[in-house]
């Protein structure tokens, strides 16, 4: 895996499904000023919160392969594999770069736990599918950062 810093603003980014990790990954794109284009016939009331959000769009049905039109990057994150592994295959066809839900082994990135310090420094980790234990290295790095004001 090659960690990067991706520049998401202003980007067309789909995300599919309204659960929580949909939730979770639409409130990171948003903050990096990513434009999201939801798509789940139902959705948990903390992405409502989000929907809000003039920068996420909510089209309340189910995928439709056209919906991979025009993406830049893209969260396959329903309850069906077969449905996210459709639009992985869909995503692949455009070279769309896509997070298969539930299947990280045959996705083309993950996310990496992350937080920044109140000076501004990001700090990323990952601990190759062990989320609580990167978020906890993060949390506690971060906060080394801050007491030493570095
Ligand atoms: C860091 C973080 C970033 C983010 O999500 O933004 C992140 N997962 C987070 C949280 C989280 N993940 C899970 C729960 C438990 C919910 C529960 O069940 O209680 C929670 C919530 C919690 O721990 O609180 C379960 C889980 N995660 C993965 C699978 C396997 C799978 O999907 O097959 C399953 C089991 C699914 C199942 O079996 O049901 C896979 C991945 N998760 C990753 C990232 C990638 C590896 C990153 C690395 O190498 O460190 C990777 C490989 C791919 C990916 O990117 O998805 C974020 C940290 C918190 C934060 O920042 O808020
Ligand atoms: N990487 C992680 O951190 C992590 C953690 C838990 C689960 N997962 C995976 O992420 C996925 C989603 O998990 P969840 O707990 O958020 O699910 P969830 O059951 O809470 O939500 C599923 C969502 O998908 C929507 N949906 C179902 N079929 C759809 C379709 N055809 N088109 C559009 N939307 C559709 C539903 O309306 C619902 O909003 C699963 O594949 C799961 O394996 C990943």
């Amino acid at each position: 895996m090659l960690p990067l810093m991706l520049n998401v603003y202003g980007k067309p980014v789909l995300v599919v499904g309204g659960g929580s990790v949909a939730r979770r990954r639409v409130e990171k794109v948003v903050q990096s000023g990513g434009v999201v284009c939801l798509v789940a016939p139902t959705i948990t009331s903390g992405l409502h919160e989000l929907v809000e959000h003039a920068s996420v769009k909510w089209h309340q049905r189910i995928f439709q392969p056209s919906d991979v039109e025009g993406m830049w990057l893209c969260f396959a994150h329903t309850d069906s594999q077969q449905v996210n592994q459709n639009i992985a295959k869909l995503c692949s066809q455009k070279q769309i770069f896509c997070l298969q839900g539930g299947a990280p082994d045959q996705s083309d990135f993950w996310m990496m736990a992350h937080q920044t310090s109140e000076s501004g420094i990001t700090v990323a980790v990952s601990s190759q599918k062990n989320p609580r234990r990167s978020l906890n290295v993060v949390k506690r790095l971060v906060e080394l950062v801050n007491k030493q004001k570095l």
